[in-house]
């Protein structure tokens, strides 16, 4: 099993929380794609004889590029990629990106699954954020994919947002349940530094949600979609039934080999990680040569701690089996000597084979991995 990302780093403007690799100017959407399809050439060896199973176009906004470009670079990865047993070919979709045309031309493309960044049902909430759409517009984008008969998709929805009650985050995951998505990811407001929301946090004019709140949010949007039938199988994701869970983020999550493309984009092949170059100038310039990627080689003990973090993650948790299997017996007599005290506590518990973190204690989960990482003296 293997991944495809790639990264399409335009949007018309930047939202106030985020800090993926953007650039506001598509400009150069032309000489972008020739860039990523050379860049594509170069790294035909790197899937050796693996298929891919999942393709993911993100940003960035995806949706601003025609659907035939996108399918032109799909077309160019089925030509140097085995892709015949592809069943996920994902794209992240802006809701004011979204026309009746838009979606009668992606319908013919191979896309199958439509990511929608909702983030909020309150107009409030998407102002604060710098949305460039409403929540109107956000229900009829959804809606006409539906009608379109798109059977699989997925929509994000931000908690922790400043100001937001728990009440309004209660209306804000019913009305994703009964929109009727596949596939719900919540996340929990990150403000980082070079964002106009670290500025304002900095400043004082924004006062990021307490923890007891994003937990408690947590735990409501965990209640409703657990009794509304989805499953929850990692900390920020929720499926509605086995077959619509994200193949593509579980292949990263699983440690399986994943190949990014575009500026900012990583790759993993089993021992190293690649980083591309954030800057879409050098990009164009460079792609197809090997000047626009770092390297970080993977010790033992470095997939040990990342397959710990991951794995704790998820609902498949760790098994004892799969652990002595990838890091031998010591490594599993190695976490379980460090789990001892959260098994104690509570904040991890152990079924039959199987070790985890309980729902209601995923958000301090943090606090609880680093604590169960090897650290060399
Ligand atoms: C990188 S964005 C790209 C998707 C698309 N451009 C959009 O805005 O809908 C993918 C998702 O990451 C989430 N995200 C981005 N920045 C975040 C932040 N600072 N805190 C929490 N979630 C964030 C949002 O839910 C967003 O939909
Ligand atoms: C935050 S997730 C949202 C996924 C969505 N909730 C879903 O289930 O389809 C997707 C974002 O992660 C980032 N991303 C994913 N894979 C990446 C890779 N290999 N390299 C760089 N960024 C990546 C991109 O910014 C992308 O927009
Ligand atoms: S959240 Fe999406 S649209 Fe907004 S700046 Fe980030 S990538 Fe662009």
């Amino acid at each position: 099993m293997a991944a495809l990302y790639i990264h399409i780093p335009f949007c018309k403007t930047r939202c106030n929380y985020c800090d993926f690799y953007k650039s506001t100017s598509c400009a150069k959407t032309e000489d972008y794609i020739e860039a990523l399809e050379r860049e594509m050439e170069y790294r035909r060896g790197y899937f050796g004889d693996t298929p891919v199973d999942t393709v993911f176009f993100g940003g960035g906004t995806p949706s601003l590029l025609p659907p035939a470009l996108l399918q032109r670079l799909i077309d160019k990865a089925r030509s140097l990629w085995n892709l015949e047993e592809v069943s996920e070919i994902t794209v992240e979709a802006n809701p004011d990106d979204i026309t009746e045309h838009y979606l009668d031309e992606l319908a013919r493309t191979d896309i199958n699954r439509l990511s929608f960044g909702v983030q909020s049902f309150i107009d409030r909430d998407l102002k604060l954020l710098g949305r460039r759409h409403n929540a109107q517009q956000a229900v009829e984008a959804i809606r006409a994919a539906q009608a379109k008969g798109f059977g699989n998709i997925s929509l994000d929805l931000i908690f922790g947002i400043p100001g937001m009650s728990l009440r309004e985050w209660e209306n804000n995951v019913l009305r994703a349940v009964i929109l009727g998505v596949q596939h719900i990811s919540a996340y929990c407001l990150t403000i980082s530094d070079n964002t106009v929301f670290g500025d304002m946090a900095e400043a004082g004019t924004l006062i990021p949600a307490s923890d007891e709140i994003c937990e408690e949010q947590f735990m409501i949007c965990h209640r409703i979609l657990t009794d509304s039938g989805f499953c929850h199988y990692e900390i920020s994701n929720y499926a509605r039934g086995e077959e619509f869970r994200s193949l593509h983020n579980w292949a990263y999550w699983c440690g399986k080999t994943y190949l990014g493309l575009g500026p900012s984009a990583h790759s993993y092949d089993g021992d190293q990680r690649i980083y591309s170059v954030n800057n879409l100038e050098k990009y164009i310039d460079l792609a197809g040569t090997d000047r626009i990627y770092g390297r970080e080689i993977l010790s033992r003990i470095d997939k040990y701690n990342e397959y710990i973090m991951t794995a704790l993650r998820t609902d498949y948790g760790i098994r004892r089996d799969a652990l002595s299997e990838r890091f031998g017996f010591k490594g599993l007599l190695y976490f379980e000597y460090c789990a001892g005290k959260f098994l104690r506590n509570g904040l991890i518990v152990r079924e039959g084979n199987v070790y985890r973190i309980p729902p209601e204690k995923l958000m301090v989960s943090n606090s609880i991995i680093s604590d169960l990482f090897y650290i060399e003296e």
